[in-house]
C-alpha cells in the first residue's frame, strides 16, 4: 500500500499585517522540515478487521474522528465534488496514519495531514482537481492547509494562509524541540490583538519576503521574527522556562527551532 508523507513546517518569520474579521492577515515564510513527517495510507477495512461503514482513521490521536482534520478534509472534498467514488472509497477503506508530528506544536501537523489526504484522494480517485482547487477546499479546514497542498519546500505565505508563493532558496536543516505546553492558536491570536497589535507596513513586508531564511535567522531575534511569540509568552508563562537562547518560535507554538550546526 502506497504511503504518502505529510511533512511538518516551521515559520521562519511570522508578521501580522492586518485583521480580517476574527482572523489575522499574516506575512510569513513557511519552510518544510524534511525529517519530521507523518505517513498516511489507505488500508482496506477488511484487512484490518473492521466492518463498519463509518469513516475510519487508524492512528494515535487525542481528538475524536469528527474533530480530526482528515475527517474535515473528507467532508469539504465531498461537498465540493459530490463524488460517489469518494464515499465508496471511505466505506471500504480507512486512513492509516503513522503520527510523528507532535500536536499543538505550531508545526502544522493537522493541516499537513488534511492536505495530504486531499492529494491522496485526488490521485487515487482521478478527481482531476488542480492544486488551486485543492488549496481552496483545504482552506476550509485550516489556514495552514494551502501551503501543504502546493508542497513547496519554502514559500512566502500571506492573506490568512491562502496566498502561497514559492520562494527559491536552499532548504535548511532544522533542530526542533516541542515543550509539553498545549497552546491554543485562537488564544494566542486574541492576546496579540488585545495587547500587541502593531501591523507590519508594506515596505518592511517586501523586504522580508525577499530575504533568504538563513539571513533572517542570523539577523533577527525570536521576538522580532514572530509576532505571536510575545503573546504566547504572556498567555503561557511556563513557556519561558523552556526557551533556549538562539532558538526561534514556530507559528503559535509551542515548538522552538534553529538551524542545525554543521558537523565538523
Ligand atoms: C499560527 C499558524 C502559523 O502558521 O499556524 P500554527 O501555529 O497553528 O501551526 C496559522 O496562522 C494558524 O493556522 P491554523 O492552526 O491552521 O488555524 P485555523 O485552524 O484556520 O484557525 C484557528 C483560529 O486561529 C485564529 N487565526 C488563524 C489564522 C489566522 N491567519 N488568523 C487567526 O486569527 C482564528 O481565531 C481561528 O479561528
Ligand atoms: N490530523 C490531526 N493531527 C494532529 N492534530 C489534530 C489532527 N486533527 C485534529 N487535530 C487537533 O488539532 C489540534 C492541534 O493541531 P496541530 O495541527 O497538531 O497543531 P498546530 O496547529 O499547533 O500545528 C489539537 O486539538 C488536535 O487534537
Amino acid at each position: 500500500m502506497k504511503k504518502y508523507k505529510a511533512f511538518s513546517k516551521v515559520n521562519v518569520f511570522l508578521k501580522i499585517s492586518g485583521k480580517r474579521g476574527n482572523y489575522h492577515e499574516i506575512v510569513s515564510r513557511f519552510m518544510r522540515v524534511n525529517d519530521l513527517f507523518d505517513e498516511l495510507s489507505f488500508v482496506s477495512k477488511e484487512k484490518v478487521g473492521t466492518n463498519s461503514n463509518e469513516f475510519g482513521i487508524i492512528g494515535d490521536f487525542a481528538c475524536k474522528t469528527e474533530e480530526n482534520t482528515i475527517y474535515k478534509a473528507y467532508k469539504a472534498l465531498k461537498s465540493a465534488t459530490n463524488s460517489e467514488a469518494l464515499e465508496k472509497l471511505m466505506q471500504t477503506h480507512a486512513v492509516m496514519v503513522e503520527k510523528n508530528i507532535p500536536a499543538f506544536a505550531g508545526l502544522g501537523g493537522g493541516s499537513s495531514d488534511a492536505a495530504t489526504y486531499l492529494k491522496m484522494c485526488n490521485e487515487v480517485l482521478h478527481l482531476g482537481l488542480s492544486l488551486n482547487e485543492l488549496a481552496a477546499i483545504g482552506l476550509q479546514v485550516g489556514a495552514d492547509v494551502p501551503f501543504f497542498i502546493y508542497g513547496y519546500a519554502s514559500a512566502n505565505v500571506s492573506g490568512i494562509g491562502e496566498v502561497v508563493e514559492a520562494y527559491d532558496e536552499e532548504l535548511l536543516d532544522f533542530e526542533v524541540f516541542t515543550p509539553d505546553v498545549k497552546i491554543a492558536t485562537p488564544k494566542v491570536y486574541s492576546a496579540y490583538r488585545e495587547n500587541f497589535y502593531e501591523p507590519i507596513d508594506g515596505f518592511a513586508t517586501q523586504k522580508l519576503k525577499e530575504t533568504p531564511s538563513k539571513e533572517i535567522l542570523q539577523s533577527m531575534s525570536a521576538k522580532e521574527a514572530n509576532d505571536l511569540f510575545a503573546p504566547a509568552l504572556q498567555e503561557y508563562k511556563e513557556l519561558k522556562e523552556h526557551y533556549r537562547q538562539g532558538y526561534f518560535f514556530s507559528g503559535s507554538g509551542s515548538s522552538f527551532f534553529k538551524v542545525k550546526e554543521k558537523e565538523a
